[in-house]
C-alpha cells in the first residue's frame, strides 16, 4: 500500500451545453494530472460534462446520449489514473446528479447527489431523483468517499460515507458566488469534518454562466477542520492536493494557501469574470455603455475594461439640454483614464423630433416623466443600432436600488443584453467605486461626491423621487434579502411611510425586473433566477 499520493483538483471553467468542449477539457486535465503532476486520482466539479445548471437541456434524450458519449471517450482516453468526473446518468429510467468514477477504460462506480437543492438558483429536483447509498472507491489504498455540493450541507451523506470506510471525502461542486459563500462553504465543511473526523478535498467551479459566477477556491482540510491549502479564486487551473497515510489515519498534507480577498476585491472580481464570460461564451467582439458621466455607467465602464480590455469596450455620450457641462468633462474624463473608444451622439435634435411626431396625439398635456422616458428610450434605441451594426452587447448600467423601486425606463436605460450592477445595492456601487479608484484613478473623484441625478429634468436629484440611499438600501436590504415585514423594518427605527412607499414601490415593479437583462448574482437574493415573485400580485402593494 503507498503511504503517500497525489491527488488532483481540476477547477475547471467549463461552458453549459458543451459536452464535446468540456469532455475535450476532463481528457486534458486527467491527462497533465497523471503525467505533470505523478496523480493517482483526479476529480472535477459538479455535472463536469454539462455544466451548471443545465436546465432543461436535461430533458432531451439528445443531450443525455451525448454525455454519453462524452463518458465513453473518457474512459477510452484516461487510462492510469483514476477520474471522478459528474454528469447526468440514467438508471433504472431514473435520471441521477451524479459523480462517475472512471478507471482503466471502464466506469467502475456511481454515486448519485442525495441532497438535492431546489431553493435559489437551483432547481435539481425538477430534473433529478435523488440517490440514497454511498460510494466508497479504494484509490491505491485510501478509501475515497464521494460526495456532491449540497450533500456537503447537511450530515446525512458525509456520515453514511464514513459508516461505509471512508478514509477522506471529496465533494465535487458547483457553488454559485455570492459575498458570504466563502465563509459559509468553510462553515458546512467544518460542521461535516466535526462530525466524522474525515478530511475533505472540495472542487469547485470557476467562471461566469449567466447569471452566477463560479468563483473556485478548492480547498482541502484536514480531520481536524484544518485548511491545508486553498487554490486562487478567479482563477481555473489543477491544483494537487497530497494525501499521507499516517498512524491508519489518511490526512491532506500542508500546500499553498491563496489569501482571501478583502469584501470590495471579491465582489469586484466577481464582476469582472460575470461580464468577461458572458461576453465571451456568447461570442460578442466588445460592449457598448451609454457613458452619462454619472458613477453607475462609470463604474461598469470599469469593470468592462478590466474584463475585455479598453479596446474591446465603446462608450457613447448622448446628450440633452438637462446634459451638465460637468457630465460633458467628467463622461471624456472616464471615457480617457479607461483608453475606450468614445463617440458623443447629440440627441436633442431626434428628442424635438419626436415630440413633434407625438404632438398631434398628445395635444396640450403638459410634459412630465413620458419626455423623460423618451430620452431615454432615443439613448437605448441608439445603443442597440451601434449594437447592430458594430456587433457589441450593450451593456445596462442599472444597479439594485433603482430595480427595486423601478427607477428606470423599460426600453430606455434598461436596453441591454447584460446587467453588471443588477444585484448591486447603490450605496455598494460607491465603495467598489472607491475599489476601483484605489488600483488607478479612473472615476474622478466629484463624480463619487455629486448627488446622483437622472438628468431627464432640469435640476432633477434621485431624492426627488426616491428616499436617501443609505435609508433605500437598508430597508431593501432587510426586505429583500432578510425577508422582514414592515413592522420589523419600522421597528428597527425606518420611518413607516417611507418602509411601505419603499415596499410598494418594490412589487409594484416587478414586470420590470421580469424584462430586465440578466445580471451577476452577489447577495443572498439576486432579482430573477434567484427571488422569484409573481408579477401579477395584490401582496405588498397596499399596506396591512
Ligand atoms: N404590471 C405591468 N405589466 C406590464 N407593463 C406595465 C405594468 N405596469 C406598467 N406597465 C408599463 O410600464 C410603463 C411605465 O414604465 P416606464 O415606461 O419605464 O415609466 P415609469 O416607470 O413611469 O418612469 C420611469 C422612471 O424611471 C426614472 N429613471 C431614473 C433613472 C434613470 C432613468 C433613465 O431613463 O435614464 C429613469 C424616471 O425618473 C421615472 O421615475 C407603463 O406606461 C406601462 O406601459
Ligand atoms: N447623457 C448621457 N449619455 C449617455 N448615456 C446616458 C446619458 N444619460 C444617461 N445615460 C445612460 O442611462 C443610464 C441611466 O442614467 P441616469 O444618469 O439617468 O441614472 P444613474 O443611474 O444615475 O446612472 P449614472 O450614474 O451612470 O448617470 C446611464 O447609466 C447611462 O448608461
Ligand atoms: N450545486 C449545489 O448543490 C450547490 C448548493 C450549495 N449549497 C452551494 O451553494 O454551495
Amino acid at each position: 500500500m503507498n503511504e503517500r499520493l497525489r491527488f488532483a483538483m481540476a477547477q475547471l471553467n467549463l461552458l453549459v451545453g458543451d459536452v464535446a468542449g468540456n469532455t475535450d477539457a476532463v481528457i486534458a486535465a486527467a491527462t497533465e494530472a497523471r503525467d505533470r503532476l505523478g496523480a493517482q486520482l483526479v476529480f472535477f466539479p459538479e455535472l463536469t460534462l454539462t455544466g451548471y445548471p443545465p436546465d432543461d437541456l436535461l430533458l432531451r434524450p439528445d443531450f443525455i446520449a451525448a454525455v454519453e458519449r462524452g463518458l465513453d471517450r473518457i474512459a477510452a482516453q484516461t487510462r492510469g489514473i483514476t477520474v471522478i468526473v459528474g454528469a447526468p446518468r440514467l438508471e433504472a429510467g431514473h435520471l441521477h446528479n451524479a459523480a462517475l468514477v472512471i478507471r482503466d477504460g471502464a466506469v467502475v462506480a456511481h454515486y448519485a447527489k442525495h441532497e438535492l437543492p431546489t431553493y435559489g438558483v437551483f432547481d435539481d429536483l425538477r430534473y433529478f431523483t435523488p440517490g440514497d447509498a454511498p460510494c466508497v472507491v479504494d484509490v491505491a489504498g485510501c478509501r475515497v468517499g464521494v460526495t456532491i455540493c449540497e450533500d456537503a450541507w447537511h450530515a446525512g451523506p458525509v456520515g453514511q460515507a464514513a459508516a461505509a470506510g471512508a478514509d477522506l471525502i471529496v465533494n465535487l461542486n458547483a457553488s454559485p458566488f455570492d459575498q458570504y459563500k466563502g465563509s459559509a462553504r468553510a462553515s458546512v465543511l467544518r460542521d461535516r469534518i466535526a462530525e466524522t473526523g474525515l478530511p475533505i478535498l472540495y472542487c469547485n467551479m470557476a467562471g461566469g454562466q449567466d447569471e452566477v459566477v463560479y468563483d473556485g477556491g478548492s480547498c482541502a482540510f484536514d480531520g481536524n477542520g484544518d485548511l491545508m491549502s486553498r487554490a486562487p479564486h478567479f482563477d481555473t487551473g489543477l491544483y494537487p492536493v497530497d494525501v499521507e497515510c499516517i498512524h491508519g489515519r489518511w490526512t491532506p498534507l500542508e500546500g499553498a494557501i491563496e489569501p482571501s480577498l478583502s469584501a470590495e476585491a471579491v465582489v469586484y472580481e466577481a464582476l469582472v469574470w460575470g461580464v468577461r464570460d458572458y461576453v465571451e461564451k456568447n461570442h460578442f467582439p466588445g460592449v457598448v455603455i451609454g457613458l452619462s458621466g454619472g458613477i453607475d455607467s462609470a463604474l461598469v465602464a470599469a469593470i468592462a475594461v478590466d474584463a475585455l480590455g479598453s479596446d474591446r469596450v465603446h462608450c457613447v455620450m448622448m446628450p440633452t439640454r438637462y446634459t451638465s457641462q460637468m457630465s460633458h468633462t467628467d463622461a471624456g474624463m472616464i471615457a480617457e483614464a479607461l483608453g475606450v473608444r468614445y463617440d458623443t451622439v447629440a440627441i436633442e435634435s431626434v428628442f424635438n423630433e419626436f415630440q413633434s411626431a407625438l404632438s398631434p396625439v398628445f395635444g396640450d398635456r403638459p410634459a412630465d416623466v413620458t419626455e423623460e422616458n423618451l430620452q431615454s428610450r432615443i439613448r437605448g434605441t441608439l445603443l442597440m443600432a451601434v449594437s447592430n451594426k458594430l456587433g457589441g452587447l450593450v451593456l445596462a448600467t442599472g444597479n439594485k436600488s433603482e430595480m427595486a423601486v423601478g427607477y428606470a425606463t423599460l426600453y430606455g436605460d434598461m436596453v441591454g443584453g447584460f446587467s453588471p450592477l443588477k444585484d448591486i445595492f447603490k450605496t455598494e456601487v460607491y465603495r467598489l467605486a472607491h475599489y476601483r479608484n484605489g488600483l488607478g484613478e479612473v472615476i474622478p473623484e466629484r463624480v463619487l461626491s455629486r448627488p446622483p441625478s437622472a438628468e431627464l429634468a432640469p435640476d432633477q436629484k434621485d431624492t426627488d423621487s426616491l428616499p436617501e440611499y443609505a435609508e433605500l438600501d437598508a430597508i431593501l436590504a432587510a426586505y429583500v434579502e432578510e425577508d422582514a415585514s414592515i413592522e420589523e423594518i419600522v421597528d428597527h427605527g425606518h420611518d413607516r411611510e417611507t418602509v411601505e412607499q419603499v415596499v410598494r414601490l418594490l412589487h409594484r415593479n416587478e414586470y420590470k425586473r421580469r424584462q430586465a437583462a440578466p445580471g451577476v448574482k452577489v447577495t443572498t437574493k439576486a432579482f430573477g433566477r434567484d427571488r422569484r415573485y409573481p408579477i401579477t400580485s395584490g401582496f405588498g402593494r397596499q399596506p396591512g
